[in-house]
């Protein structure tokens, strides 16, 4: 992993868990997620070269609106259970999960998660590891982390981690997928766009 400059700081609320499916849940869940049409993210004015799918909820970001997405495959709603027990969440709390494809050298750029979303955000590594970076404050009191994402592993954001830290993920080696399961925060109503979207901030990356 490369050096962040920074205070190196364990994000309080991060958990990683290697292993929560098995290699031949993981073949077939990349063969169900590789059937899938992917969509294009554009934001100011780019198209990243990472590409998603969503099921249960879909967020706009232009708009801010969340709309009703396809019910999720019989295969996510599976490892959405195990995310769930994993972060201590109720399964159906999960109602969204987004599917996101890094083609080789893609990146996410630095962000937080759209407030529209719940406390707790769950993401399931498939294919490709990659790092994943996070990054609170600026200048000499900027606190930096960074975690291994192996593939069949997941991570739990919640506390600090999800609503004080900026993520992001540095160019994937491999081709690789994420499945992200999201709440939805009370009086967020579908199609309400009662909230304003977690853009990412002015991030040093951008989207990507
Ligand atoms: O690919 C991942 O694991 C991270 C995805 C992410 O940060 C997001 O979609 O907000
Ligand atoms: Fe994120």
């Amino acid at each position: 992993m490369g050096r962040m400059r920074g205070i190196h700081e364990r994000p309080a609320g991060l958990t990683y868990q290697p292993d929560v499916v098995s290699s031949d849940e993981e073949r077939s869940l990349l063969a169900t997620v590789a059937a899938l049409d992917f969509r294009e993210i554009r934001m100011h004015g780019q198209t990243a070269r990472r590409t998603v799918r969503s099921f249960g909820v879909d967020y706009d970001f232009g708009s801010f609106q969340l709309t009703e997405a396809e019910p999720m495959p019989v295969a996510l709603q599976e490892v959405r259970r195990r995310c769930a027990d994993l972060a201590g969440v109720a399964e159906t709390s999960l109602v969204e999960a987004l599917v996101t494809r890094y083609p080789p050298g893609s990146v996410i750029g630095w962000h937080r998660d759209a407030p529209v979303f719940g406390p707790t955000v769950v993401g399931l590594s498939l294919g490709s590891a990659c790092v994943m970076r996070f990054q609170r404050g600026t200048a000499e009191k900027r606190r930096v982390y960074e975690v291994a994402l192996e593939p069949r592993s997941a991570y739990v954001l919640s506390g600090a981690v999800r609503s004080s830290w900026q993520h992001s993920i540095p160019p994937v080696p491999e081709l690789r997928y994420s499945v992200t399961f999201r709440q939805v925060r009370r009086g967020a109503g579908r199609g309400s766009g009662a909230e304003a979207g977690g853009v990412p901030n002015s991030g040093a990356t951008g989207p990507g």
